[in-house]
């Protein structure tokens, strides 16, 4: 017996029940089903702004039964779409009709591999299962290779205890996805200062002219993402004895050239190889792959479904894809339409929702022929994060995405306090990195959105003795 449903979303992440949730605010008369194959689902809770555009917010883990009166669920596995008829169909052989249908199917980590060694000593991060696995290895471990310098690597390699922690990154600097060298060296300058010395903090500030060397490295039941401060809530400790300070060992432009099984079964023998051409050897239990995300669409379509080239579904900027009332959002797209000067697409909690918000207002819209516009969220990149124990706001081209060797970038560090960079294009402010509590979010957000001309202004703009949000008031 077929289900019936105008909305089907599938997927209980964030972008998943984001979608169910505006779609049940927009359409509250109308059915909307919620398709996913694990019983724990994940929602934004705590919204608080950091400022006018700029949230942070905790995610919250619920079973999929306690979702809203008003979104019906199914625990299943979607198998295959038929959008000419519109129908789908799941693991376990059940049909649902559905009139708009919204993909939220999410990622899964893409591995390193070069075909080597047993797959089993090759793990990546994404849900509750891969981090009770990763648990499970390291009780016994005594040396992890963490691959891989954005942000699961850097989590993960100064939250690993009692263990050695071999951190094998390619670029010169740690953290390479979200900041620059120099705020890398302010995080590990405070992982090894903070709480060990009382330094009294000494402001600088540099402007330089920024040359960017234009990167040329540039049948499970899997639930969603982890959420924030994941790796608090699980024992991360090996076998290697206890010690208070034991630092990850940095391998800088560094890569895997090959690696074996051990002739006794108890570990990897790797080969790293340097930028230098120069090799060095070393073992390890096994290897943390923080690599990065593959979209996940194990589904079939009658209608062949666009993809990106790096494997996302494309969306327009109404968050629909090639075929007829099939929408997709988080994780599983690619955002294929011209973007905003100020925005790009990162695979993150924050996009997850707001395109999981925005594909729940256009199939809303559609479902009642009426025109909405794409949210202003879209205009500027913004995200909020924890790393080493700072928080972090990036905004708009923070490392001079996309900008060429056209910027300049203006530095304001004060140790182990906060470090505040922007980044400027003809005088005005394109990007901004935060660290530290700066409260200069909502003045940067205003400053980026604005093209105010800078240049009469000069360093001062940075000037710890100017308060500049009174300056652009
Ligand atoms: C360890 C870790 C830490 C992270 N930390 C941060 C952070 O600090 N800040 C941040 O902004 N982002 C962070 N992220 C990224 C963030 O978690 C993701 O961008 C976001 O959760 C993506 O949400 P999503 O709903 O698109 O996908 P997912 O959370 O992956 O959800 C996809 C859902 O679809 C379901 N599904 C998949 N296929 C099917 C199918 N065929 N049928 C039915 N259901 C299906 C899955 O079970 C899952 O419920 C982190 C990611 C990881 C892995
Ligand atoms: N605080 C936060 O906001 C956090 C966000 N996340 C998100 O979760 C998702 C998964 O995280 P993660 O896996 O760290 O992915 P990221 O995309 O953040 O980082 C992947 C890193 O691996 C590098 N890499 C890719 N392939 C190889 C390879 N074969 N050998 C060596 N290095 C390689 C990438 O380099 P390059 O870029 O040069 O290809 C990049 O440095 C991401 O979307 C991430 O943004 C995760 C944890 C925390």
């Amino acid at each position: 017996m077929p289900r019936n449903c105008e909305f089907l979303v599938v997927g209980g992440g964030i972008a998943g029940v984001s979608c169910a949730e505006s779609l049940a605010i927009c359409r509250p008369t109308a059915s909307v089903l919620l398709l996913t194959e694990s019983s724990i689902v994940k929602s934004v809770t705590n919204l608080v702004p950091v400022a006018r555009y700029l949230h942070k917010f905790d995610v919250r883990e619920q079973d999929v039964s306690k979702m809203g009166a008003t979104i019906e669920t199914l625990v299943d596995q979607l198998e295959h779409i038929n959008s000419r008829e519109h129908w789908i169909r799941t693991r376990t052989g059940v049909v649902v009709n559905y009139l708009y249908l919204c993909l939220c199917t999410g990622g899964a980590p893409k591995l390193f591999s070069s075909g080597g060694a047993k797959e089993s000593r090759i793990i990546g991060i994404r849900d509750t299962d891969s981090v009770l696995e990763l648990q499970r290895k390291l009780a016994a471990a005594k040396d992890v290779l963490i691959l891989g310098n954005g942000g699961i690597a850097s989590e993960l390699a100064y939250e690993l205890k009692d263990v050695n922690v071999h951190w094998v990154v390619k670029d010169a600097h740690i953290s390479a996805t979200f900041v620059d060298p120099g705020a890398a060296e302010f995080f590990q300058l405070a992982r090894s200062e903070v709480n060990t010395k009382d330094s009294s903090p000494e402001t600088a500030i540099k402007r330089m002219r920024y040359g960017e060397v234009l990167s040329k490295e540039q049948n499970n039941k899997h639930g969603a993402a982890l959420g924030p401060d994941w790796h608090r809530t699980f024992d991360l400790s090996g076998a290697a004895g206890k010690s208070d300070k034991r630092l990850p060992k940095i391998y800088y432009k560094s890569h895997i050239d090959s690696y074996k099984e051990l002739s006794d079964g108890s570990g990897l023998a790797i080969q790293l190889g340097h930028e230098d051409g120069s090799l060095e050897k070393l073992t390890c239990d096994f290897i943390v792959s923080a690599t990065g995300v593959l979209p996940r669409h194990e589904y079939t379509s009658d209608c062949p479904l666009k993809f990106s080239e790096d494997g996302g579904i494309s969306v327009d900027e109404m968050m629909r894809t090639n075929v007829e009332d099939v929408y997709a959002a988080g994780d599983v797209c690619t955002a294929s339409w011209a973007p905003a000067t100020h925005w790009f697409q990162m695979r993150l909690w924050t996009q997850a929702r707001q395109m999981g918000s925005m594909a729940g207002r256009s199939m809303a819209a559609a479902s009642e022929d009426e025109i909405v516009y794409q949210d202003f969220c879209f205009e500027l990149f913004g995200h909020v994060t924890k790393l080493f124990g700072y928080p972090v706001v990036l905004l708009g081209r923070f490392n001079g995405q996309d900008l060429g060797r056209d910027y300049e970038i203006l530095v304001r560090c004060t140790r182990n306090k906060e470090y505040i960079k922007f980044v400027l294009q003809n005088g005005r402010l394109r990007g901004a990195i935060l660290i530290g509590d700066t409260d200069l979010a909502e003045t940067c957000e205003n400053l980026i959105l604005n093209g105010i001309d800078l240049q009469p202004y000069g360093d001062d703009i940075l000037n710890p003795d100017i308060d500049i949000e009174d300056y652009f008031d």
